[in-house]
């Protein structure tokens, strides 16, 4: 078996690259088959693996990185028109937020991580992963998401985190987690209330003017640790959505924020929390949204949003 890696060697501010070489000397000393790839940019790696041919079943691919990494290589491999059949993807997590690697508890030694996917690899042990399939029904376009989509604060406080230098700072010094709750709050200020209209596989819709956000997930965590969809889960074929109204003032905000944090904040009057195998979702003004934390521009939405299965190896 020859592995072909593709390592983001920004992740985690740099961990990727150091666990690169720490596994790249493993792999030396074990004499494995083995080619590297760093990306240079973003959107590298989706388009390594949108346009090459991946199906030789002596070759299996390892992705290196975080969220946005795995984002990237699920949408490369899922649009690449040359693979007919689903090509395994085996991940091993160096990014800062890690939600997917949380969810499964994977190891932060790159050794032991690669020496259980290479088991997965030759005995075929994948796990079949609910993967959001996001079809933008103005343009056709599709967008795939791993972890959760979201839009309004949520996205918001993405689209802070990401462009802060506050997130380089704090990656820094390994607390890159904690970017996403400083721009939480500074979105806290900035996010109207906009209107969402929600409706799932059963036709059952719910409407909202209040909308202050609508995450649909298929993996609890958020924003490196936060619990948002405590029920989600990657395997039940069902994606978890909730739609927030925005709280009537600020002591109700920090009273939900609270119940939040705590995991029990379905029973709150402006929480709506539904599970379903599809859903359409629209929205009559621009809104940011993100995509497993990758920052999307503002735009007004109509779009459908499907489950499909993927096999990953970790
Ligand atoms: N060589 C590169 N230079 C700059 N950015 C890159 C490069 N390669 C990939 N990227 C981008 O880096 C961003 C961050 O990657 P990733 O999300 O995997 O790491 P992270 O933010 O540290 O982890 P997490 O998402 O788990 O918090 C992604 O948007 C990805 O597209």
């Amino acid at each position: 078996m020859k592995y072909i890696f593709l390592v983001n060697p920004i992740a985690g501010s740099g961990r990727a690259k150091r666990k690169w070489r720490i596994l790249q000397q493993y792999l030396i000393e074990q004499s494995f088959d083995y080619e590297i790839y760093f990306s240079k940019a973003t959107g590298d790696i989706q388009k390594r693996l949108g346009n090459q041919d991946y199906t030789d079943p002596q070759q299996s691919i390892i992705i290196m990185g975080g969220d946005g990494t795995l984002h990237e290589a699920i949408n490369g491999v899922l649009h690449n028109v040359k693979i007919a059949q689903q090509i395994p993807i085996g991940y091993i997590s160096a990014g800062s937020g890690n939600d997917f690697a949380r969810l499964y508890s994977l190891s932060n030694d790159p050794v032991l991580a690669f020496k259980r996917i290479d088991q997965a690899m030759k005995y075929r042990q994948f796990k079949m992963i609910d993967i959001g399939k996001y079809t933008n029904q103005q343009t056709s376009m599709i967008t795939y998401f791993i972890n959760n989509m979201g839009i309004g604060i949520d996205a918001t406080a993405v689209h802070f985190a990401n462009d802060s230098q506050t997130k380089r700072w704090l990656n820094k010094l390994h607390m890159g987690q904690w970017s996403y709750l400083i721009a939480a709050l500074k979105s806290l200020v900035k996010q109207e209330a906009f209107e969402i209209m929600v409706e799932d596989a059963n036709r059952q819709q719910i409407r909202t003017q209040k909308g202050y956000f609508v995450t649909i997930a298929n993996n609890p965590y958020f924003g490196g640790g936060i619990k948002i969809l405590p029920d989600a889960d990657p395997t039940d074929g069902l994606l978890d959505i909730i739609i927030v109204d925005k709280p009537q003032h600020i002591f109700r905000l920090i009273w939900l924020l609270g119940a939040l944090f705590r995991g029990n904040y379905y029973q709150y009057s402006e929480v709506n929390h539904i599970q379903t195998k599809q859903m359409i979702l629209k929205t009559t003004r621009s809104e940011y949204s993100h995509l497993d934390g990758e920052s999307v521009s503002p735009q007004i939405f109509d779009a459908k949003i499907q489950l499909i299965k993927y096999p990953i190896c970790f």
